[in-house]
C-alpha cells in the first residue's frame, strides 16, 4: 500500500527524511497540502526544504529539528533549536526552557538519553569547586566566566535533578544522545557537539481522528453519519440535562466536573504560564493547599470574595481569596494573574499563585500575620498599639509601594481601591499594598467604605473617579486615596466620630485643617509634644494629597520627597471646599 502522512495524504519528503503517518507536513507558504489535517501534535514544517521541524508546545519558543525518524520503533532523533540559538545568538539569550517543557503530550524523552546541564551563575564559588564542571566558551549570550556545563547526567524518570543544583546558579537541563550501554560522559568539553548530535524522543500513537467526510461518500455512509450524529447529540443533551439536575440537587457533582477543564485547555494554560518564565505565579490544584481555619474563622470578606487562611504543601502560610463573579475566560484570567504576579516590591503583597479549576478561581497570596491597617487605626487606642514612629514608617512604606505600582512595573495594573483595609502588615508591621489588579479580573460588589463619601465619614476615592467634572482619572487619584489614609492614621475613625460629635458634624479634613494651627488643636488625635513634628508632617502631606483638583496634588514621588524635608520647609496647602464632595 502507498505510504501516507497522518491525515491520509501521500507521504512526502523533507530533506532526506520521509514524512508519513502519524506525522504530516504543512507548507507554511502555500497552505496545507492536505484537505484533512492529521493529529495536531504531529504537525511538522519543512525548513528551507532541508529538514523537518517539530513545533514546541511553548508559544514563541523554537521547536525541534528532526535528524531522523524510525517509524517502526516510534522513535526520532531531534535537536532542540532553542539550544542551537545559544551558540548563534549575537546579543541576548532567549528564555531557556528545560527541553521536556517544550514537548507536546504525545512525546517523551527516551530514558536512554543522558543529560547536559548548563549553569548560569551569579556566584561561582560552588561551581568552581565542582571538578566535573567545564567552563563554557561558545555561549554567545552568556558570560563565559560564570557559565558552566556538566555532561553525562543519567536520566531520572521522576525528573528530579535537584542533587545537581548549585548554590548561586540557575540550571537548565537538556537531553543528549545516549551512549553505548554503561558508558557515560564525564568530560563536558564537547558540549557543543553533544547538543548538535541531538537526543532521542519517543512518541505514543495518536488517538485516531474521525475520517474526513468525502464528497464522494455514498448514501449509506451519509445515513450512518446522520444516525451517528443524532445519537451523539442526543447523548450529549441527555448528559447536560443530567448534570443540570444534579447541579440543582447537590453542588458536589458540579465541583467534580469543574475540577479540570478539557486537556487542550489545560495544556494551553500550562503553556501560557511557562511562557511567563520562572518568576510567574504558580498554578495550584485544589489538592495542593488546604484551609487552616474553619469557615467561621475566615480572614475577611471583600468586594471580590471571601479570604481564608491556608497552608501550602510546603508549609507556607497563605491567604486564599476565592473570587466570585469573574470576568472573561480562563486564558484572560491567566494573563491578568501573570501581570499581577510580575510585581515584586517590599511594600506590595506577593501573589504566590492561583487556582483555576473550571469556573472556580482563587488567588493565593503571602499571608500577612498582622492583618490590615484598619484593625489598628480604628481601634480604641491605635497610637498605643503601634506607636507614632511605627505609624510614620507605615505611611512612608505605603507611599513607596504606590510609587512602585505607578512607575516601576506594568502600567496596566490599576488600583482604585487604596484604603486601610487593603494595607496589610507583615510580621514586622511593614506595610504591603494588597488587592491591586482585581478590577480587571472580577466584577465587584460596591466596596463598603471607599465609595461612601457620606457626611461625617471619609471617602477614599478621589472626586474625579466619581465625576469627571473634577478632572481626569490618573495616578493622582491614588494620591488622593493615600492622603485620606494619612489623615485616617492621624485621626482614626473613632476619633473622627468623637470629633464629629463635638463639632457639629464637621468633615474631618475640614476640622483638622482648622485646628492645625492651634496649639492644642491636635490633642484630640492624641498628639503629644514629642511626636508633634511627625503628626503635623503627616497632616500637611495628607492635606496636600487630598486637594480636590488633581493637578494641585503632589505626585507620589514628590510625597516621598516631602517626607524627607523638615516641617518648616512644608507649606500649608490651600483650604478646600469639601462641601461639594459630600
Ligand atoms: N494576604 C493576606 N494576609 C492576611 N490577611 C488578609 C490577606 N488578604 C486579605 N486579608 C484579610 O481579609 C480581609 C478581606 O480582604 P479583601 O481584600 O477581600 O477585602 P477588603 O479589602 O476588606 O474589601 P474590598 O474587596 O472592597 O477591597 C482584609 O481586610 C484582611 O483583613
Amino acid at each position: 500500500a502507498e505510504e501516507q502522512q497522518g491525515g491520509g495524504c501521500p507521504a512526502k519528503r523533507c530533506g532526506n527524511i520521509t514524512i508519513s503517518d502519524p506525522f504530516w507536513l504543512t507548507d507554511r507558504e502555500t497552505g496545507r497540502s492536505c484537505d484533512w489535517p492529521g493529529p495536531p501534535d504531529f504537525e511538522l514544517t519543512c525548513f528551507n526544504s532541508s529538514y523537518p521541524v517539530l513545533q514546541s508546545s511553548v508559544p514563541f519558543s523554537p521547536g525541534f529539528k528532526i535528524i531522523s525518524i524510525s517509524y517502526g520503533e516510534r522513535r526520532l532523533r531531534a535537536v532542540d533549536l532553542g539550544r542551537l540559538e545559544l551558540f548563534h545568538a549575537s546579543a541576548s539569550c532567549l528564555p531557556m526552557w528545560n527541553t521536556s517543557v517544550k514537548l507536546a503530550r504525545q512525546f517523551r524523552i527516551d530514558p536512554i538519553n543522558l543529560n547536559v546541564i548548563f549553569y548560569n551563575c551569579t556566584e561561582e564559588a560552588a561551581a568552581r569547586r565542582d571538578r566535573e564542571l567545564v567552563q563554557t566558551t561558545a555561549m554567545r549570550c552568556l558570560n563565559a566566566s560564570n557559565s558552566f556545563v556538566r555532561a553525562g547526567v543519567c536520566y531520572d524518570a521522576t525528573g528530579n535533578y535537584s542533587r545537581y543544583a548549585l548554590e548561586g546558579c540557575d540550571a537548565i537541563i537538556m537531553p543528549m544522545r545516549g551512549s553505548s550501554p554503561g558508558e557515560t560522559f564525564t568530560n563536558a568539553t564537547d558540549y557543543e557537539q553533544l547538543i548538535n548530535d541531538g537526543f532521542l524522543l519517543r512518541w505514543d500513537p495518536p488517538v485516531p481522528l474521525p475520517a474526513p467526510v468525502s464528497a464522494r461518500s455514498d448514501r449509506r455512509g451519509k445515513k450512518i453519519m446522520l444516525i451517528g450524529t443524532t445519537s451523539a447529540a442526543a447523548t450529549f443533551l441527555f448528559a447536560c440535562l443530567y448534570v443540570l439536575i444534579w447541579h440543582r440537587k447537590g453542588k458536589r457533582l458540579w465541583f467534580l466536573l469543574c475540577k479540570k477543564g478539557s486537556s487542550n485547555t489545560e495544556k494551553n494554560y500550562e503553556a501560557m504560564i511557562v511562557s511567563y518564565g520562572s518568576l510567574a505565579p504558580k498554578r495550584y490544584m485544589h489538592s495542593e493547599w488546604k484551609i487552616t481555619s474553619s469557615r467561621n474563622d475566615q480572614l475577611g470578606k471583600g468586594g471580590y470574595g471571601v479570604v481564608f487562611k491556608g497552608r501550602l504543601h510546603d508549609g507556607r502560610l497563605v491567604a486564599v481569596k476565592f473570587l466570585h463573579d469573574c470576568k472573561g475566560n480562563g486564558d484572560e484570567f491567566v494573563n491578568e494573574v501573570m501581570s499581577i504576579g510580575r510585581t515584586s516590591h517590599v511594600n506590595v503583597v506577593s501573589l504566590f499563585g492561583f487556582c483555576l479549576e473550571g469556573s472556580k478561581r482563587a488567588l493565593i497570596y503571602e499571608y500577612m500575620p498582622n492583618g490590615s491597617l484598619d484593625k489598628y487605626i480604628y481601634s480604641e487606642n491605635p497610637k498605643e498599639i503601634l506607636g507614632w514612629e511605627r505609624l510614620y514608617a507605615i505611611a512612608i512604606g505605603i507611599a513607596r509601594g504606590l510609587e512602585y505600582l505607578h512607575h516601576s512595573c506594568d502600567t496596566r495594573i490599576i488600583h482604585f481601591n487604596i484604603k486601610p483595609q487593603n494595607i496589610l502588615l507583615d510580621k514586622d508591621f511593614s506595610p504591603k499594598i494588597a488587592d491591586f489588579g482585581l478590577a480587571k479580573l472580577c466584577h465587584t460588589k460596591e466596596s463598603k467604605l471607599s465609595m461612601t463619601g457620606t457626611r461625617g465619614t471619609i471617602g477614599f476615592i478621589a472626586p474625579e473617579v466619581h465625576s469627571r467634572t473634577f478632572g481626569v482619572v490618573s495616578t493622582k487619584s491614588y494620591v488622593y486615596s493615600y492622603g485620606m489614609i494619612l489623615l485616617e492614621i492621624v485621626g482614626g475613625r473613632r476619633n473622627v466620630r468623637s470629633i464629629v460629635a463635638k463639632s457639629s458634624e464637621k468633615y474631618f479634613p475640614d476640622w483638622i485643617y482648622d485646628h492645625f494651627a492651634q496649639d492644642d488643636g491636635l490633642e484630640a488625635c492624641e498628639v503629644t509634644n514629642e511626636i508633634e513634628e511627625i503628626a503635623r508632617k503627616m497632616i500637611l502631606i495628607g492635606l496636600w494629597c487630598i486637594q480636590v483638583i488633581p493637578l494641585h496634588r503632589p505626585t507620589i514621588t514628590k510625597v516621598l520627597e516631602m517626607f524627607e524635608r523638615s516641617l518648616d520647609d512644608l507649606d500649608m496647602p490651600p483650604k478646600q471646599n469639601f462641601c461639594e464632595l459630600l
